[in-house]
Order: structure tokens, then sequence, then C-alpha cells
């Protein structure tokens, strides 16, 4: 999502009054997880009641407390406590406020893109005073027992820090103005029943969020997948933009090299960075985005494993191949998915908002489980633009600049015939 549509309440208080350097990151990414290897922090999610043994860190120079369990829910509302929360996610809240200070500027290189499982901070309710360590600490916990439901969270794709621990069942997202414009119109669209639930926007320390249903809730140790949907991963007006007023970005390139040293051109090399429009179209060529309309982002598999290394999987085989072993080559989860994709498909070809939605960066989102419950569902609007009046899109046409399709049908088709092709070879 583009970082001038996720300012955030504390960065319009803030932003105008602070500095910043032209080489630091814009966004940080969460890597619990990286590449191919086992999430030892992933929790089954059987029932399970926390040790009432938590560590609380408290700010730095002010030493640190204890804290029971029965005061960290205490600290929840009387809620239960639901999910292991972790330092690493004050660190995020900490890099809010730079988000969009550089965005196209030269940046850092740090590791800002979130690879796996995450813990999620669980902020105060913005409502009462709370004491100072309730807003500043974290809490962590053990699993031990089985009587309390206990889930974990995994974040496939996006920037690190986008999400927090909302109330029982929901998530918060960084508010953006976009997504927030689109969750309320498809507010009473046909397409409402694939989409997280939207409750609305929530202040929390400072900062604006969005609430939205958590789709793991429902699920027992989940498989999850992320698939980026369509030809295109920039709006044509980052396109606009990019060209009017370039901007190079050293992050990019270094991203760039990690994947294939000889990727960049000379000129590249020279200047050691690279535009983010070269960045993304370079990214979509390499990925499946240009060849099939869409890309796997990453995989959680109930087992741990977690897998973000696909940027290089183009191939219709080895796209089928990573199909095939996320599904355990289970034929009853791959019909489970192929009818609700048909069933999105006519969803979306009936969707006023579809019709009038430039679609780009949005993902779908595979989840199924041991009890062979499988669910796609449709999250990130970040990047969903309203068309001009009475201009409609096919979403199945080539796309040229001026034209803003953004072949999203024609990824659905794909993955289709990428989940028909599977019951075969897994009988
Ligand atoms: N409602 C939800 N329920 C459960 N998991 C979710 C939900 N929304 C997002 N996720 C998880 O978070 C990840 C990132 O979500 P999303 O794409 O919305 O973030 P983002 O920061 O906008 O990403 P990007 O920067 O790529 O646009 C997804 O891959 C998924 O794992
Ligand atoms: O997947 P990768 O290779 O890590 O590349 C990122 C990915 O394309 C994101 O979609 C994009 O964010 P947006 O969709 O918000 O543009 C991000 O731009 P960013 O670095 O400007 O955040 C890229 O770095």
């Amino acid at each position: 999502m583009p970082k001038e549509r996720r300012r955030s309440l504390k960065e319009a208080l803030t932003c105008s009054s602070c500095s910043s350097s032209p080489l630091s990151s814009g966004k940080e990414r969460q890597g619990h997880c990286s590449s191919s290897q086992v999430c030892d922090e992933w929790l089954p999610m059987a029932s399970a009641r926390p040790v009432p043994q938590l560590t609380l860190t408290a700010e730095e120079g002010s030493g640190a407390r204890e804290l029971v369990y029965e005061e960290a829910e205490a600290l929840n509302g009387g809620a239960p406590l639901r999910r292991k929360l972790s330092t690493s996610s004050v660190s995020s809240t900490g890099s809010s406020v730079g988000l969009e200070e550089s965005e196209d500027d030269i940046l850092s290189d740090n590791e800002t893109k979130s690879k796996g499982i995450v813990t999620l901070e669980h902020l105060g309710d913005g409502g009462e005073a709370k004491p100072w360590w309730t807003l500043k600490t974290v809490v962590h916990w053990h699993v031990v027992a089985s009587q309390r439901k206990r889930l974990s969270w995994v974040q496939l794709a996006g920037h690190k820090g986008s999400f927090k621990a909302g109330e029982e069942g929901t998530i918060l997202k960084k508010y953006a103005e976009n997504e927030k414009l689109c969750f309320e119109r498809l507010s009473g669209d046909v397409l409402e029943r694939f989409v997280p639930t939207y409750r609305g926007t929530v202040e929390r320390d400072g900062e604006l969020f969005l609430q939205m249903s958590d789709l793991l809730t429902n699920f027992s140790g989940p498989n999850v997948m992320d698939c980026k949907i369509g030809v295109r991963t920039y709006l044509e007006e980052e396109l606009v933009r990019a060209r009017e007023k370039p901007k190079l970005r050293r992050d990019l390139y270094n991203k760039m090299l990690e994947v294939d040293s000889e990727a960049p051109t000379a000129e590249e090399h020279k200047q050691q960075a690279v535009t983010k429009l070269r960045y993304m179209q370079w990214r979509e060529t390499i990925s499946s985005t240009s060849t099939l309309g869409f890309r796997i982002e990453g995989i959680k598999k109930a087992d741990g494993t977690c897998r973000t290394d696909f940027k290089k999987t183009h191939l219709r085989e080895e796209v089928t191949q990573v199909f095939k072993d996320f599904v355990s080559g289970n034929g009853k989860i791959i019909s489970s998915y192929i009818r609700r994709l048909e069933d999105i498909k006519q969803t979306l070809k009936a969707s006023d908002f579809f019709m009038k939605h430039e679609v780009i960066g949005s993902s779908m989102l595979f989840i199924h489980d041991h009890t062979e419950r499988a669910e796609i569902w449709l999250i990130d609007f970040g990047k969903t633009t309203a068309l001009p009046d009475g201009q409609r899109l096919d979403h199945d046409k080539p796309w040229h600049e001026g034209n803003r399709e953004d072949g999203y049908l024609w990824g659905l088709d794909n993955l289709l015939h990428t989940l028909n092709s599977l019951p075969a070879q897994c009988s």
C-alpha cells in the first residue's frame, strides 16, 4: 500500500514538524520467519490457557516488573488474553511516524517486509488513561493447558507493524483512507461476503486503524496462502508520478541484488539504486504476475513452516507444485477451493464495486485446516481505486496505459486452471 495512503492520525499530527533523514527507511517490514524455515513461534491453535507467568518489559531506564496473568487480563478490559505479544511490535509501532517521509527517496536497506508468523501488540483502548507500563510494554506468555482457545497470527505479506491485535476476533490494520473508502463502498455490495467484516476505524495510542475481522479466528491450526491477484502491481497514477518525478531507492536495488545480482543495469549498479516502478515491473516479470495474472506471496503451513521465497516462482508447473504442496494433495480441500473460487468469480461479475474499481495489489487469502474447512477471502484494498464516473473495467482485457485494466479476472481464471489441474495429480 502506498505510504501516502497510510497516513495515520499520529502522522497527521506530527509529520509537519518532524524531520527525517533522506536515507531513513520509509517502512519497516517484519520478518520472524524468512524464506523456508520452521517457525517455532507458531503455537498450535488448540484450546489452551496461558500460564500466569508474564514477563513485562518496561520502558528503558524504568526497570522491569512482572505481571501475573490476571493483571494482564485486567489490562485487557477483563477480556481473556488471546495473543502472544512481542517487543518487536513495539519497535514496529515506533517506526510508524517515519512511514511516508521518504518513500521514493533513496532508502536504507532495512528489512521491512513481513514474512510469516507475527506477534501482534495489543494496544490500549484509547479511552481511559492507563498506567505508563500498559502503553509501552509487551507481554509474553506460554501456552500449556487446554482450556482457552488461543490464536497466533500469520502475516504473509505487507509491511512490518501494519497490524495490531484488535478486540476478540478482530485485527487492526494501519489506517489508509483509500482502503477505508473501499470497505465502506463494499458495504451492501454482493462482494461483501468475501471480504473481512469491516468494523470502522479506531484510535489507539494516537494512531488510527481499520478494524476488521480476523479471518484466521475460526480455524484450528490453519494453512494460509497469500496470492496477489492481477497482472499489474502499481497504479497508473504511480506510473505517471514515476515518470514525472523519478526517485531512486537503494533498498529496492538491494532487494533486487538479493534475488539476482545481474538484474540491475550497469547504470543502476553505478547509482546503487532503482526506481520503485522499475523494481515493481521487474518483480512482475520474474514472478508469475506477468504470465499468469497472480503470484504467490507466502505460505504458512500447519506444521509450522512458512515460506516467502516465491519471488522467482513463475512457471505454471512451479506454481502448480506449490499449490499441490500447500493442500497436501487433499482432493476435498482442492474441491472446496475450486467451488469457492467459482463463487467468487460469479460474484465479481455481478459486483457493482468490482466493475467500478481498478483493483491493484489486492490478494486472495487461502485458508484451510485439518478439518478440511477451506475458504478464500479477498483482502488488501490499499491500492484499489475508484474509476472516473461512467468508466467500467472488464478485468480480463490486456492492459495498456490509460485503460486501467488490472487483469484480475484473468488471474482468477489462471488460479482456477491451476487448482483444476490438481485433482488428477493428487489422486
Ligand atoms: N483480515 C485478515 N485476517 C487474517 N489475516 C489477514 C487479514 N488481513 C491481512 N491478513 C494477513 O496480513 C498479510 C498482509 O495483509 P495486507 O496485504 O492487507 O497488508 P499490506 O500491508 O496492505 O500489504 P502490502 O504492503 O503488500 O499492500 C496477509 O498476507 C495476511 O497474511
Ligand atoms: O514484495 P517485495 O519484493 O518486497 O516488494 C514490495 C511489494 O511490491 C509491495 O507491494 C510494495 O508496497 P506497495 O504495494 O504498498 O506499493 C513495496 O513497496 P515499498 O517498498 O514502497 O513499500 C515493495 O517493496
